[in-house]
């Protein structure tokens, strides 16, 4: 496939011979304020990742260099074995807030933006926004509005959008952070059964653990910032559709909670505030 490529080739042998994600030695900062420092990661084709962490701690940042919307000044990224430069069509982001969609164009024009930009045949076209609004179950809505929709309609259409494009990679953002337990709760769901379809890399923040453990077959966390970095890793070795009543969902639970509520705890110190008295 010939496309507008914005990444750079590296000029040396990249890290990754797959279509996975490398992060190596990655520092970004803001002016003085250095967000991340020493991230490491390796996460192979085909992996969804779940970034956990305290507030904060650089999770959107990493995803936003992932996108190649902010550049690191330290370390580097590879993404499909191409250093990352610049944003690509390689890379889809789906935000929390459902409004990124073109108020002016229907389901059906949002979701065919991506492949009528690539120059895709009509016919393919359509073939491509029937596949993936039957994947997130909004047929019936093609030819509404997004100003029609309901929250949870949006953000799945936003979902069909991005999917729309095939990228090799999909970080979201909290996608459903913005959400009603129980459309939240729906939408995990379908995640997860749109996951096991096609098997996209995923990177994943958000601050929920139980949604990380729904969701990623790796749990990522992060140290408290400045300078945070990755603390440590879980496998999530339970079968989908994973069950929040299991045995082994409620072991990796307090894991991880134990796990963040540490970094949480060092964050709220670095912030002047009494962890202790702040739980009273
Ligand atoms: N554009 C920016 N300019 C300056 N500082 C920034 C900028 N973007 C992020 N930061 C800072 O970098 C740090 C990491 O922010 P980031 O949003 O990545 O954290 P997060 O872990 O995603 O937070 P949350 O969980 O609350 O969404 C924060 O201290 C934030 O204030």
């Amino acid at each position: 496939m010939t496309s507008n490529f914005d990444v750079a080739m590296s000029g040396d042998s990249p890290p990754v011979r797959d279509s996975g994600i490398v992060l190596e030695d990655v520092g970004i900062g803001f002016g003085a304020f250095q967000a991340v420092s020493g991230i490491d990661l390796e996460i192979a084709e085909g992996e969804f990742i779940c970034l956990l962490g305290p507030s904060g701690c650089g999770k959107s940042t990493v995803l936003m260099a992932l996108a190649g919307f902010v550049a690191p000044n330290h370390g580097r990224i590879w993404l499909g074995g191409r250093e990352v430069a610049s944003p690509s069509p390689d890379c889809g982001v789906v935000f929390q807030n459902s409004d990124a969609l073109f108020d002016w164009l229907t389901v059906r024009q949002n979701v065919a933006f991506g492949p009528r930009m690539r120059s895709v045949a009509q016919a393919r076209q359509r073939e491509i926004v029937d596949e993936y609004l039957g994947l997130v179950g909004l047929r019936h809505a093609a030819g509404r509005y997004p100003s029609q929709l309901s929250g949870g309609m949006r953000q799945r259409v936003q979902i069909a959008r991005v999917l729309a494009n095939e990228p090799r990679v999909v970080l979201m953002d909290e996608p459903f952070g913005a959400l009603d337990a129980q459309t939240r709760e729906v939408m995990q769901q379908e995640l997860d059964r749109i996951w096991r379809a096609h098997r996209s890399t995923v990177l994943f923040v958000t601050h929920d653990i139980d949604e990380a453990i729904l969701l990623a077959d790796r749990v990522v966390v992060m140290t408290a910032g400045p300078s945070a970095r990755v603390k440590s890793s879980y496998e999530v070795d339970l079968p989908r559709p994973r069950q929040e009543s299991s045995a082994g969902f409620a072991e990796l639970r307090s894991r991880l909670r134990a796990d963040i509520s540490e970094e949480v705890r060092i964050s709220l110190r670095a912030q002047g505030i009494d962890p202790e008295r702040a739980a009273a």
